[in-house]
């Protein structure tokens, strides 16, 4: 709000003067009725006059108010939006793996909305009330003092309205919003895979899980409604009782003559004026006391511990890169108890290819996101080049590498801008040829829109081949020294099978590579081939060591060769559970 003191300076005189505006109607009244009880008919000119400017006033100083309060609340709105997401892209990996994607968004969406409420029209009718009521107070005082006093004694009732409830509304928002970003993460996650839920079959039981979450929200939204409706019950008990009593009074003055008619009809007016203020700031305390609760998440994800300073830039140069050495590196998760990497040891020179396979939950997945400055070891270094990677940016570790997900990490856009994730100043040319590279440019050719074409959610207009070879397009254009591929485990047809097999060929060209394998060719034409198994690298060595030394790797040779002869069908499990998948290369071999 300070960044916005300008504005807010033009809301105070706006505020001001809209309170200004509203004594004068008061005084106004009082005036016309006096004319017309004095019969006074040649008053009524300058009256008519002055209603016209008023009117004029009104209007002029309602357009500037509404104009800025909108204005100042979009702004907010905008730089909070900004500010966390600029915070969003620096925070570590380890806040990704701990809060779901839908709790974030949320935080962007609903409570970013009401934040920007409470800064605009809520924050200023908070100081706009007392100012009104503390004004018309004033007049009224003025008018007759006894009256005066009679109204001002339901203000400290009213406040006291507003605190007993005021409690049980922040609370009660606080859970609101939870449920509506529980519902908000569902939601989320179910969107996202109607292939899942259709081919399961499960819409019933996701509207019934789905019915569970807005009945939440919408129990939430009655309490909320519940003591709305007790303290708007309340306040306007006492609002008008003091009005009643306040009247009684008034009309008692002007029978005994001590009072005279229009300052009665002005006496009535500003008692709405003092009324109306404390009526409404239950509700206000209520709205504002949401938009803490909102303020509160938005402040928890920017307040949280980023892991850069500065968002890192993509390195246009590439690193010089010799060797790169694991050297008794342990990592456990945060709050998990065992290690996913126990004393890993590894030396990878200039141009090597290793392979890593090994069963699900063996550590392969993990080690990677060591390498890329995901998580940082609890024991032993990481090296590249002979430095620790612990005392580089993340920015100059992250270019050593380029990194070929399993999920083929496509956004929402054209293939253009996807591409350009890889290279932000790639050139046409070089992106098309990066797209020749990855057999991906026939396909893109035959698109609509060519480069240009939209690909959908995660690119789910695209193939699965097709979102493979985009992703490899976009690691050549990146063109760093170290290639980190996890292959994908779905399998292929054939034909695509072989232009992914081809494209990832000639992107591991010159260049290091660490995959974790699937298919077994990658694996036979690795330099080195690691096991991994709980953590640990329990075999190392070439296809042909391995074999020879009878051992994990030997077993899954033959477990393969059984299947091979098509006569264990029930082993396939166990086969995919030590390479990870490789259902195609398996089944090609069959
Ligand atoms: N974010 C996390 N928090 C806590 N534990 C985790 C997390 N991610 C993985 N783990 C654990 O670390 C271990 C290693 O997991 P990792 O994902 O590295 O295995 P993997 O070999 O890549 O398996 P897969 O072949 O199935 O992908 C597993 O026991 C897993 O449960």
């Amino acid at each position: 709000m300070l960044r916005h003191k300008g504005i807010y300076t033009v809301l105070v005189f706006t505020t001001l003067f809209s309170v200004v505006l509203d004594l004068t109607i008061a005084w106004y009244l009082s005036k016309i009725t006096d004319a017309a009880v004095r019969l006074d008919v040649g008053a009524f000119t300058g009256l008519i006059g002055f209603g016209v400017v008023y009117l004029l006033a009104v209007g002029l100083n309602g357009y500037v108010d509404s104009y800025f309060k909108n204005n100042v609340s979009a702004k907010i709105r905008n730089g909070l939006r900004l500010e966390m997401m600029e915070h969003t892209l620096s925070l570590p990996q380890s806040y990704f793996d701990r809060n779901h994607s839908g709790d974030l968004l949320s935080r962007f969406t609903n409570d970013n909305q009401s934040v920007g409420e409470a800064c605009g029209q809520v924050m200023i009718d908070l100081v706009r009330n007392p100012v009104l009521a503390l004004a018309a107070f004033a007049y009224l005082l003025y008018i007759n003092w006894l009256l005066a006093l009679i109204c001002f004694a339901m203000g400290p009732l009213l406040f006291l309205t507003g605190k007993i409830f005021g409690k049980a509304m922040r609370v009660n928002s606080v859970r609101l919003q939870e449920s509506m970003s529980r519902t908000t993460s569902f939601l989320n996650d179910i969107l996202g895979s109607s292939m899942v839920f259709k081919s399961f079959s499960i819409e019933r039981r996701l509207l019934k899980q789905y019915r569970g979450h807005s009945e939440s929200i919408i129990s939430g939204e009655m309490k909320r409604g519940r003591i709305e409706g007790a303290t708007g019950a309340l306040s306007s008990f006492l609002g008008n009782a003091t009005f009643i009593l306040a009247l009684i009074t008034a009309g008692f003055f002007v029978a005994k003559g001590s009072l005279e008619v229009g300052a009665m009809i002005a006496f009535i007016q500003l008692m709405n004026f003092l009324v109306g203020p404390f009526s409404s700031l239950p509700g206000l305390v209520a709205s504002m006391q949401q938009s803490l609760g909102a303020a509160e998440r938005i402040f928890e994800v920017i307040d949280a511990p980023a892991e850069v300073d500065t968002l890192p830039k993509p390195q246009a140069e590439q690193p010089e890169f010799m060797e790169l050495v694991l050297s008794d590196v342990s990592f456990s998760y945060p709050e998990s108890d065992k290690w996913s990497l126990s004393t890993v040891g590894l030396k990878l020179r200039q141009g090597s290819h290793v392979a890593i396979v090994g069963p699900s939950g063996g550590g392969k997945s993990t080690l990677f996101k060591l390498l890329l400055g995901f998580y940082t070891p609890d024991d032993g270094e990481i090296l590249i080049n002979g430095n620790s990677t612990g005392g580089m940016s993340l920015g100059h570790l992250r270019s050593y590498f380029a990194y070929v997900p399993q999920e083929s990490g496509l956004y929402t856009g054209s293939i253009r801008d996807n591409l350009r994730n890889g290279k932000p100043d790639a050139s046409e040319e070089e992106i098309i040829q990066a797209l020749q590279q990855a057999n991906a440019y026939d396909f893109v050719l035959e698109l609509p829109e060519g480069l240009g074409t939209d690909i959908g959610e995660h690119g789910s207009r695209l193939s699965g081949g097709q979102r493979q070879r985009l992703s490899i397009a976009r690691a050549m254009l990146k063109n760093a020294p170290i290639l980190l591929l996890d292959e994908a485990t779905a399998a292929l047809d054939n034909e695509s099978e072989k232009m992914v097999q081809q494209a990832i060929r000639k992107l591991m060209k010159n260049k290091t590579t660490i995959v974790i394998a699937h298919r077994l060719s990658t694996v036979q034409n690795a330099d080195v081939i690691l096991v991994m198994e709980n953590g640990e690298i329990v075999e190392r060595g070439s296809h042909d060591e391995l074999l020879a030394a009878e051992g994990r790797y030997h077993g899954l040779y033959h477990s393969q060769l059984e299947l091979e002869e098509g006569d264990a069908l029930e082993d396939w499990s166990a086969a995919q559970e030590l390479t990870g998948g490789g259902e195609r290369e398996l089944a090609d071999q069959r």
